[in-house]
């Protein structure tokens, strides 16, 4: 963004501001000042810490100006501050009237999975015709989309943005921030369950999305899923749908998959077809969505089919890395829940290898009450003839360790506190052979990328 002082001043209905303000540019907004760019606002937010105890760092890392909290017993030194009621609150109506300004088409994209790898492939297709910004990382809730829209420039013509949500409410609040002309679910499964006990509602929670529709806006969904096929029936916006079922208005089809990349033809064009770099029809599935968003914006569709051959895809998804003795490793270790489990177990099983298929799976986290079901759950999509060896990681795990006594050999079948990753690390490293794939997947909470890392480490 770039920005005069001054005109922020007026987004925030700030008075009677300095008229040296008209002079000074604003050409990017952070709230973490190891982070923040000369130039900048800085937003001091409260976490474990509260931001504004970092105003001297922010000011030494170049930022111009900053957001102050009217709470502050006094004012920061050396800098222009624009005193408000709630720095967050003021980053939220800054990104509202910015969003306004620039204008841009909004993309917004929800999801119990998926968002993020649709997100990254619905913004790679469009970037074929348009000037696109979207999501970095995962930035996808009350602070993180504030920051995309930020993070638009002048000429930003589609914003691609991730809505998060773990509580009903969420996604109203944000979908009314960015106003969307597309709004999309790419589908409903258990994420956060722990707070909303029932899929049903969790769904509720995700049709909040169109909330803030734009009058002339599409509702794109995930058709397969009949918790959101009976919803959508109360959306007066136009809808599209998508999924594996021939009654979706785009459908795969000639699914074909290998350990690196998976192909597939669709109904809108049976000469056209497509292919992604990664595994699991579930990617299929997000690949669907996006190729769903991009008709609504005429993009053609082999415009489609080279965009989404090699896309930028954020890390940790599914993705495939090259382990220290030569192995291959499937890092999925964002987040987990019981769907996502279950598809990329079904994906690791299909996957050829010449050595043994191996899944390190760490605690599903926020489950709640269901957490000891879900866990045992997974037992049926694990086979010892084709997943040959089980390391399981957290409190969590132990349910499923027990439920697997019986059908995994003791001596394929490993068990691990969340605290003995190290322990786990050097384990599968005294284990793994050349020849061998290794899954790796666990909630954000169980820190798994640490033995990726370590398996991967030069
Ligand atoms: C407020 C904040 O910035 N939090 C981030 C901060 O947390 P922490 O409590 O550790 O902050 P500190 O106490 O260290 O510092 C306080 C503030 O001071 C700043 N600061 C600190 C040191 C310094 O030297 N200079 C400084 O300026 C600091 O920046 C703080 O502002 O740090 C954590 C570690 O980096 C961050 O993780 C934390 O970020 C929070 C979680 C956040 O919300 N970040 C958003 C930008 C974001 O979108 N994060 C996403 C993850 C979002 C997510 O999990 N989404 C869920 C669904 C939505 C759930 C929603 N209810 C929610 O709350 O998230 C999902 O399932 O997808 C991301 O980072 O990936
Ligand atoms: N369509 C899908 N159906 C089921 N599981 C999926 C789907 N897409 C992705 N996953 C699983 O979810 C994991 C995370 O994917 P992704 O980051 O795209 O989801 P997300 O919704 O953005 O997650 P988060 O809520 O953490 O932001 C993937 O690595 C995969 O295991
Ligand atoms: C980290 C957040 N995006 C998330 O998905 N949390 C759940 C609990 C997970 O990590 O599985």
């Amino acid at each position: 963004m770039k920005m005069q002082l001054s005109e922020i001043a007026r987004a925030l209905e700030i008075q009677d501001v300095p008229d040296a303000w008209n002079d000074i540019e604003v050409n990017n907004v952070h709230f973490d000042s190891r982070k923040l760019l000369p130039g900048s606002l800085f937003v001091p937010l409260k976490g474990e810490r509260d931001g504004h105890t970092f105003i001297k760092n922010a000011v030494d890392a170049g930022a111009v100006a900053t957001l102050w909290s009217k709470d502050q017993a006094e004012l920061p030194d050396g800098i222009p501050a624009l005193v408000v009621d709630d720095p967050l609150q003021a980053l939220q109506t800054l990104a509202h009237y910015y969003l306004d300004k620039i204008n841009p088409k909004v993309v917004a994209i929800t999801g119990s999975n998926g968002k993020t790898t649709t997100k990254d492939m619905t913004a790679a297709i469009l970037a074929s015709q348009f000037n696109v910004v979207k999501t970095e990382a995962n930035f996808n809730n009350e602070i993180g989309v504030p920051m995309t829209i930020l993070g638009m420039n002048s000429n930003t013509e589609i914003l691609v943005v991730e809505l998060g949500m773990d509580r009903p409410g969420q996604l109203d609040f944000l979908s009314k921030i960015v106003q969307p002309d597309t709004a999309v679910i790419t589908m409903i499964g258990e994420a956060h369950i722990e707070f909303f006990k029932t899929r049903d509602r969790i769904a509720d929670a995700k049709m909040e999305i169109t909330h803030g529709l734009k009058e002339d806006g599409v509702f794109i969904y995930n058709g397969d899923e009949p918790l959101l096929t009976e919803r959508a029936k109360e959306v007066e916006a136009d809808q599209f749908t998508f999924g594996m079922q021939s009654s979706n208005q785009l459908y795969a089809s000639n699914i074909e998959g290998n350990d690196v990349e998976t192909s597939f033809s669709i109904n809108l064009d049976a000469d056209k077809r497509f292919e992604i770099p990664m595994i699991g029809q579930y990617n299929v599935t997000n690949a669907l969505a996006a190729i769903a968003v991009s008709q609504n914006y005429h993009i053609k569709l082999d415009d489609a089919v080279k965009a989404l051959k090699h896309f930028d895809l954020t890390k940790n998804r599914t993705e495939w890395l090259d382990g220290r003795k030569g192995e291959r490793i499937l890092s999925d270790v964002y987040n987990s829940n019981p769907t996502a489990v279950k598809l990329v177990l079904a994906s690791l099983a299909k996957t050829e290898t010449k050595g043994r298929r191996i899944a390190v799976l760490g605690d599903m986290l926020e489950l709640g009450e269901q957490a000891q079901s879900m866990h045992e759950g997974l037992k049926d999509s694990l086979d010892p003839n084709e997943i040959e060896e089980v390391f399981l990681v957290g409190q969590e795990m132990n349910n499923l360790y027990k439920a697997l006594d019986g059908k995994y050999d003791e001596s394929h079948l490993h068990y691990y506190q969340a605290s003995e990753l190290n322990h786990l690390s050097s384990d599968l490293e005294n284990l793994i052979t050349a020849d061998d794939i290794v899954l790796l997947k666990a909630s954000h909470g169980i820190h798994l990328e640490t033995v990726v890392n370590e398996l991967t480490k030069n």
